[in-house]
């Protein structure tokens, strides 16, 4: 898919990841609708972008994605708003093991929820004219994490939901690709969360632990991984990859036996 004057949607995309996914959209001339629960990043971001790229091609959402009528009403405001849909990134996500129901709520739930909506905006099921679906795993879905055993589960759930429903797409002919986007650690604010009692309950004993692997594994930066969701969005040949970024191999697929007979 081209980017030029299509119409994006991008959860969490105040700041980390998402921020810099929405800014190579708006880079390759996109569109973006960049929804966030926090409204002071959001704005800011929006403010900042828009000064480069021009107001018209990017507005801030303000939305709890855990919340269903309010990510509704963030799919609807975007039609609204840009006239069309033709790629949704699920990137919003949390690190919280004393909370974990909600790390599930944010991480895996609303990710479902999120796949769901853009396919009622995007899959020629419904009419509509197809489009691109990333969903933001880990590699903590293959190295999983002593730390974060919830994290590590919705992770998982999510790289296993969306390989499931990209073969449900190939299948139902939705015209829409489904792909899902597994980094090793990336210098962002979620890093901190390690640190956190508050996030991390028990598991903050083991932070050094923590710290230690990123130590090993590096920090990638977030622009590396917008240019991974890059390249997914234009290589139409990618429906139910499996995206690894990490600072060893670089961008790098995770390659799957196939279903034996
Ligand atoms: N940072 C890493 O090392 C790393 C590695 C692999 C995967 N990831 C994943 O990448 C995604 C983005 O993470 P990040 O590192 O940019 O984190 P971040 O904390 O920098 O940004 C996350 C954004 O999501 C927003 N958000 C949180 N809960 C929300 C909700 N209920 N509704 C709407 N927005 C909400 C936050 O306000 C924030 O702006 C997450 O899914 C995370 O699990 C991060
Ligand atoms: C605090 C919340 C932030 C979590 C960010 C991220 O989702 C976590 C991934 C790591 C979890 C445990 C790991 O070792 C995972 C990282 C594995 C990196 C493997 C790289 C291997 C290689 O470089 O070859």
């Amino acid at each position: 898919m081209a980017l030029r004057g299509k119409v994006a949607l991008v959860t969490g995309a105040a700041q980390g990841i998402g921020r810099a996914i929405v800014e190579i959209l708006l880079k390759n001339e996109s569109k973006v609708a960049a929804v966030d629960l926090n409204e002071e990043l959001g704005e800011a971001c929006r403010a900042q972008l828009s000064q480069e790229f021009g107001a018209e091609n990017l507005t801030f959402i303000q939305c709890d994605v855990t919340d269903r009528g309010e990510l509704q009403e963030a799919f609807k405001k975007t039609v609204d708003r840009f006239g069309r849909l033709d790629i949704v990134i699920n990137n919003a996500g949390i690190n919280n093991e004393k909370n974990w129901e909600k790390t599930i709520e944010v991480n895996l739930t609303s990710v479902i929820k999120g796949t769901y909506l853009a396919l009622d905006h995007m899959s020629k099921e419904y009419g509509k004219d197809g489009g691109v679906i990333i969903n933001i795993s880990s590699m903590a879905a293959f190295l999983h994490s002593p730390h974060q055993p919830v994290y590590t589960a919705t992770k998982y759930g999510v790289l296993g939901f969306s390989r499931a429903i990209a073969d449900a797409a190939e299948i139902g002919n939705y015209g829409v690709r489904i792909n899902v986007l597994c980094p090793a650690f990336v210098d962002t604010a979620l890093l901190q969360s390690v640190q956190e009692e508050e996030k991390m309950g028990k598991f903050v004993k083991y932070k050094d632990d923590f710290k230690k692997r990123m130590d090993t594994f590096g920090l990638l930066p977030p622009s590396l991984i917008a240019e991974g969701v890059l390249k997914i969005i234009t290589d139409n040949s990618l429906n139910g990859a499996v995206m690894k970024i990490t600072s060893s191999k670089g961008i790098h697929f995770q390659n799957y036996e196939p279903l034996s007979a």
